[in-house]
């Protein structure tokens, strides 16, 4: 029943969890290991896609435009984080477009921007997480921002990772700044500035056990997550599956399952759920690929494709 909550399937219960790390439990027809386990058929799907990852023209192409859209969607909700305390530079509800000429604006803007990015390199340099970060093509992108200290990447196709670490050895700056490792991520230690889980959600079995794993590695004084997935409605089905692998054909076929899309309205509920008080949504984008434009956002975040960013507050 498509209406059930997709992120809310019954993960398998604490008594079962307690073991798992000892022995395997059922879950649905597979037999797995650990909570944020990937099933067999993703992994073969994404392992054959491997080779071609970092083909710009190839299978994953889609996802090379979408990476535009999304690093302009994570920079913005930092840049807005970053609060400029000069009054020579911003006062808070002036709008200065209404009275002042252009070209004053325009040096206005543009010395707010600087603010803001000598603010955001002040910070302490950010460590950040991808989860399932495939070839890295994110990984890559948040590696070269100035104010990223460090980007660790996992994955459960080992083939990504692969593909990911050789790639990473064609830019030097990279070596000191993203790491690569094949493993789960309930197996990942440490505390993260900014964690990503990007087109990764939908290909889950149970995406709430990957928020819950992500929440407990989110730096508790104002951590970020930022997601991107897709709503379980007509249009997704109809721009992601019919015309994306079936009529255009530019995302392979397999990619994805209507059943396994989540709706922002449920992880909004959950997180209200389970961490009420502890949060706040920053930004929640709708996002659609048009072909002469590539990905652009609009304001219906319950239909089709989104970005959504969590800040942790405590
Ligand atoms: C407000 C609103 C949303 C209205 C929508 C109304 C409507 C019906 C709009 C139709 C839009 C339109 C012009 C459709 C024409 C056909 C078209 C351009 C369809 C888009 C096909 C497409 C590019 C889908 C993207 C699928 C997707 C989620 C890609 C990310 C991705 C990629 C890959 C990969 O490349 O391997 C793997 C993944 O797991 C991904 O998630
Ligand atoms: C469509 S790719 C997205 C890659 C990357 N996040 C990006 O957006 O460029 C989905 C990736 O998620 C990985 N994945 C699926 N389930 C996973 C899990 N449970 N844990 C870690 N990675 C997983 C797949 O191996 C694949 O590389
Ligand atoms: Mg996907």
């Amino acid at each position: 029943m498509l209406l059930r909550s997709r992120l809310l399937k019954t993960a398998p219960s604490w008594k079962q969890l307690s073991v798992c790390s000892k022995s395997k439990f059922s879950f649905g027809k597979q037999t797995r290991y650990k909570s944020t386990d990937a099933s067999e058929d993703e992994v073969k799907h994404f392992q054959e896609l491997a080779p071609t990852w970092w083909d710009t023209d190839g299978s994953q192409r889609i996802l090379h435009k979408m990476n535009l859209a999304r690093l302009d969607f994570v920079q913005r909700t930092l840049r807005n984080q970053v609060k400029i305390k000069d009054p020579e530079i911003f006062v808070p509800g002036f709008n200065y477009r209404e009275f002042l000429p252009g070209y004053v604006c325009d040096n206005i803007q543009r010395e707010m921007q600087d603010s803001i990015e000598t603010s955001l390199d002040e910070k302490l340099k950010m460590s950040v997480l991808d989860v399932g970060c495939g070839g890295g093509i994110l990984s890559e992108s948040l590696g070269r921002l100035k104010w990223v200290k460090s980007v660790q990447g996992i994955d459960l196709t080992r083939e990504c990772i692969v593909v990911a670490k050789e790639h990473a050895k064609k830019d030097p700056m990279l070596e000191e700044k993203v790491s690569y490792e094949c493993k789960a991520l309930e197996d990942v230690t440490g505390q993260f500035d900014i964690i990503t889980c990007m087109e990764m959600l939908e290909h889950v079995d149970v995406p709430s056990e990957i928020l819950r794993h992500c929440w407990a590695r989110l730096n508790p004084d104002k951590g970020i997550l930022f997601l991107s997935t897709i709503n379980r409605d007509l249009i997704s089905w109809f721009t992601t599956i019919f015309m994306g692998e079936n009529v255009l054909k530019v995302v392979p076929k397999g990619t994805h399952h209507l059943s396994k899309y989540i709706n922002s309205k449920e992880i909004i509920a959950w997180f209200d759920e389970n961490y009420g008080g502890q949060f706040q949504l920053l930004d929640l984008k709708g996002t659609m690929y048009l072909p002469l434009q590539g990905w652009v956002e609009h304001d219906c975040s319950d239909v089709g494709n989104y970005f959504m960013a969590i800040q942790r507050l405590k």
